[in-house]
């Protein structure tokens, strides 16, 4: 794992490496840029020191705190970073993911397509959404079709680019599966291009990764058509 050394002013001792800890939690597949002393401090106390923090920038906006629609804002923001939309930095939210015998000898890729996700870009912190579409061949092991949602939703929820979340997502299930045999197409937009800046409101960013049997021309041709195929069983 990569870790960052920064300060960071808070009343806890966070000074010592927890190593152990975060080696088994975070997993190979694992590049966010973490502080070493990332998996220290509580969840309460991540809250209200966000809180403290989000309330400051409040008030240097010019806002005035003791309005009653906005009294709360900072309180619900950290609510909001530390439980909700940040929540796959905590790796005690990682999906437990239990590996069934491919009885069946399913042999064939298995394609789970247009999987919803929202993440936020970590350069401005506005909203990326978009759809996740995974495939992958059988080792001889298979995972439940909804860890696959949850495994793209864990990685989502953090400060994100593009790219890192597209390899976040294939090498966890390369480790999972124990199979180089994946595929990751990733169609997303991002809010910091269509909201802000640019403001342009039609581009997407997409993102592919394919390893294995995906690096093969035809299998990858079936695994696209696939995805770009309307299916309307909805
Ligand atoms: N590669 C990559 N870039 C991203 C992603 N999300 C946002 N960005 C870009 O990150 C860049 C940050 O560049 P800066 O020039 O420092 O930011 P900025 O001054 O706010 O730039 P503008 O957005 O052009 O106004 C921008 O070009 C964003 O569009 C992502 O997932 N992957
Ligand atoms: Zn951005």
């Amino acid at each position: 794992m990569k870790q960052k050394e920064t300060s960071l002013n808070t009343p806890h001792n966070m000074n010592h490496l927890d190593d152990d800890f975060a080696e088994d939690h975070a997993g190979t597949s694992d590049s966010t840029p973490l502080r070493s002393d990332a998996f220290e401090m509580d969840d309460d106390l991540k809250m209200e020191l966000i809180a403290k923090h989000f309330k400051e920038i409040m008030q240097i906006l010019g806002l005035d705190l003791t309005d009653d629609s906005l009294q709360g804002s900072p309180k619900r923001v950290a609510k909001m970073y530390v439980q909700e939309v940040f929540s796959g930095l905590n790796p005690k939210n990682k999906p437990k993911v239990r590996l069934f015998e491919n009885k069946y000898k399913y042999d064939q890729m298995l394609v789970e397509k247009d999987i919803t996700f929202y993440s936020h870009c970590e350069h401005h912190f506005v909203p990326i959404y978009g759809k996740a579409h995974v495939a992958y061949f059988s080792s001889g092991k298979v995972i439940g079709l909804s860890k696959i949602n949850r495994i793209v939703q864990y990685y989502a929820k953090r400060p994100q680019v593009q790219e890192r979340l597209t390899m976040q997502i294939a090498n966890e299930l390369k480790d999972i599966l124990m199979t180089d045999d994946v595929a990751v197409v990733l169609d997303a937009t991002h809010m910091c291009v269509s909201s802000r800046g640019v403001s342009d409101t039609n581009s997407m960013t997409g993102t592919a990764f394919f390893d294995g049997k995906f690096r093969d021309q035809n299998i990858k041709t079936e695994f696209l058509n696939y995805i770009n195929a309307k299916t309307d069983l909805r």
